[in-house]
């Protein structure tokens, strides 16, 4: 196992408000970690800062080795929270899309899994329901062979009878050696896959652990854990 993501000192403000905070974070290649927190805790930000759509204010994230940059892109695939795809495209101009974008980019498992998920490939991506067209968007991000997977909230508008299919996917599709970083509030769904959780509150990591001594050390779930920190 070698460093995939190492944070030193990450710090990020909007203003006066400091989304993350002094953030000190060192993760594994084959290791799949969530990134854990109420509402605001940071999570995005961090994750934005990673694919280098925010700059740090102070410190700074590297990924095998390098800043966030044109190079990293090669690497790393990445699955914002939010629709960022072209609307008007339709699912097979997609898939060429990604195609001629990332080297990277496996076409032949993207549309196997659009099968097993029941989506077809005329339709254009206005046309889909919210749930499917993160549907799309998540196998377009997995069927790249990269090295670090960062999936902001991967399975948020996901009905949980798809939740299993696409939380194997994840699993099944990422190679031994890659990294997969992702953030969700649906921990009870999630745990299961996950190897180590971060819990992040307020820009700031409270812990890093791994998923296993959680259960062992505080003799529950993680879901059930997070319950108790985060109780409002
Ligand atoms: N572009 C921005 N400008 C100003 N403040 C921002 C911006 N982006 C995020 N923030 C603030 O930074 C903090 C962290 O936000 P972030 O989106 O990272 O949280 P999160 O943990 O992903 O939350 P959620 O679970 O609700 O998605 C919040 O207080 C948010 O309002």
């Amino acid at each position: 196992m070698s460093v995939s993501v190492k944070c030193e000192n990450l710090t990020k403000c909007f203003g006066s408000l400091t989304a993350l905070d002094q953030v000190n974070l060192t993760f594994e290649s084959g290791r799949i970690i969530g990134l854990l927190g109420p509402n605001g805790s940071g999570k995005t930000t961090l994750i934005k800062v990673a694919n280098g759509l925010l700059v740090p204010t102070e410190g700074k994230i590297e990924l095998n080795g390098l800043e966030p940059g044109t190079e990293s892109k090669g690497f790393v695939s990445y699955l914002p929270d939010a629709d960022y795809l072209p609307e008007w495209m339709t699912v097979a101009s997609l898939l060429e899309m990604f195609q001629d974008f990332y080297q990277d980019f496996d076409i032949v498992k993207a549309k196997e899994m659009l099968v097993s998920l029941k989506l077809t490939e005329d339709r254009k991506l206005k046309a889909l329901s919210k749930g499917n067209k993160e549907k799309v968007q998540l196998i377009l991000a997995m069927s790249r062979k990269a090295k670090i997977y960062f999936l902001d909230e991967p399975i948020g508008g996901v009905d949980p009878a798809a939740r299993d299919f696409i939380l194997n996917t994840i699993i099944k599709n990422y190679s031994e050696d890659a990294t997969v970083v992702l953030s969700t509030h649906l921990i009870a769904d999630i745990e299961r896959v996950l190897d180590e959780a971060v819990f992040i509150n307020q820009g700031k990591v409270l812990f890093h652990r791994s998923v296993d001594e959680i259960r062992e050390a505080e003799g529950k779930s993680v879901d059930a854990l997070f319950r108790e920190v985060f109780r409002c």
